[in-house]
């Protein structure tokens, strides 16, 4: 049988952005209903680093990703949002009233009159280094692409590749936890932030973390369980170095997924919105969070805020044309429920 499912807007992902759209719909009496791929909500928070800190979210100085998602899912909690997980949306189309009907991979429907894409990276590939026999150590024996609980890596010799925000962020991380922290980069300066950098360099010079620079992590050794890389320069010089696990962070390939086959424009792997209110090309359907693109887009958590807060006004307009919309406050009373 199938499952059906009527609500305001249909929101597809179920990461900060999509999360923060339904408190954002629901100040505006719109019902939401959330669906994502994954058996849990949160995105790439959950997925990928549940437990690193993040610095940039305004009135946190400091919040683990895990807790951020826990107080949006609580702040969420009066306008009873609905959720599918664990079932990816395939397709959609168009009734003859100007509604939608959503699709997922189970055949669940979801009737609706807006749809708000909110689907990231879409799906979560991690660029693996050509290295041969590393995916021999996948699956808990000794490769990891991702930090999901920094835990697994107490006490161990670790080496990390890499030199973005994550390979940064871990080390630093890392550093407390784990007995041996080996960075290892290609180049001499990293991508990540200055400031990353800057905390890694220290924590180089007072001996808690190994830096390997102008390197590449080339071979590794093992088993049936990882125990050694060999680490070599691009002098040409190798070094096997023991280890327990290691980790190469070279960020995650873009995949749009069935959303990219849905004829909206598309550019760099992503979809083109207008500013004023988020809308894609395809009138009642938005986009927001890392999934869309225009001049400027930054792929930050409070940008994907701000974009779900315009998305939720334009989305207002586009089911009541005739109603006028009036801005109104959180006030001492809390918020609207539905
Ligand atoms: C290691 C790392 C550290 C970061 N640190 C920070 C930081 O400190 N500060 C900051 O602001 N940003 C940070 N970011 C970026 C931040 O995580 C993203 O900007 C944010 O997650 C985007 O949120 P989102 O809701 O748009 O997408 P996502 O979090 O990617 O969530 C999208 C969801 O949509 C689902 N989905 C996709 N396609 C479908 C489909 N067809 N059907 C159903 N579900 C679908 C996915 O399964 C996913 O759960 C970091 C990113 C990484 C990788």
């Amino acid at each position: 049988m199938t499952n059906s499912i009527s609500t305001d807007i249909c929101i597809i992902g179920a990461g900060p952005v999509g999360l923060f759209a339904v408190f954002e719909a629901g100040l505006l009496k719109l019902r939401c209903h959330v669906v994502d791929a994954l058996p849990q909500v949160g995105g790439q928070l959950s997925e990928i680093y549940p437990k690193k800190p993040i610095y940039d979210i305004p009135g946190f100085p400091e919040v683990l990703a895990g807790d951020l998602v826990t107080n949006l899912m609580r702040q969420i909690e009066p306008f009873h949002p609905t959720f599918t997980l664990g079932e990816r949306v395939e397709g959609y189309h168009k009734l003859e009233d100007g509604s939608f009907v959503v699709t997922t991979i189970d055949g669940t429907e979801i009737n609706c009159k807006a749809i708000a894409i909110a689907g990231g990276l879409g799906s979560f590939e991690p660029r693996k280094p050509a290295i041969e026999s590393l995916t021999d150590f996948e699956g808990g024996k000794g490769v990891y692409y991702m930090v999901r609980d920094p835990e697994t890596f107490r006490d161990q010799r670790l080496v990390i590749a890499g030199g973005g925000d994550s390979a940064l962020d871990w080390t630093i991380f890392l550093a407390d936890v784990a007995k041996e922290v080996t960075l290892v980069h290609r180049g001499t300066t990293f991508r990540g932030a200055a400031d990353s950098a800057e905390k890694v360099q220290h924590l180089h010079e007072a001996g808690k973390v190994k830096l390997v620079l102008s390197s590449n992590v080339t071979h590794v050794h093992g088993n049936g369980r990882l125990n050694a890389v060999t680490i070599t320069a691009n002098s040409g010089d190798a070094e096997q170095l023991d280890v327990d696990s290691f980790i190469p962070l070279f960020g995650l390939t873009p995949k749009l997924g069935p959303i990219g086959e849905w004829g909206l424009e598309i550019e760099n792997d992503a979809v083109k919105v207008n500013t004023l209110d988020y809308s894609t090309s395809e009138p009642g359907i938005f986009a927001i969070g890392d999934i869309n693109t225009y001049p400027g887009k930054l792929k930050l958590i409070l940008c994907g805020f701000h974009e779900a807060a315009l998305m939720c006004q334009g989305a207002f307009k586009h089911i009541f044309p005739d109603k006028k919309y009036t801005l109104k406050y959180t006030t001492v009373n809390g918020v609207p429920t539905l």
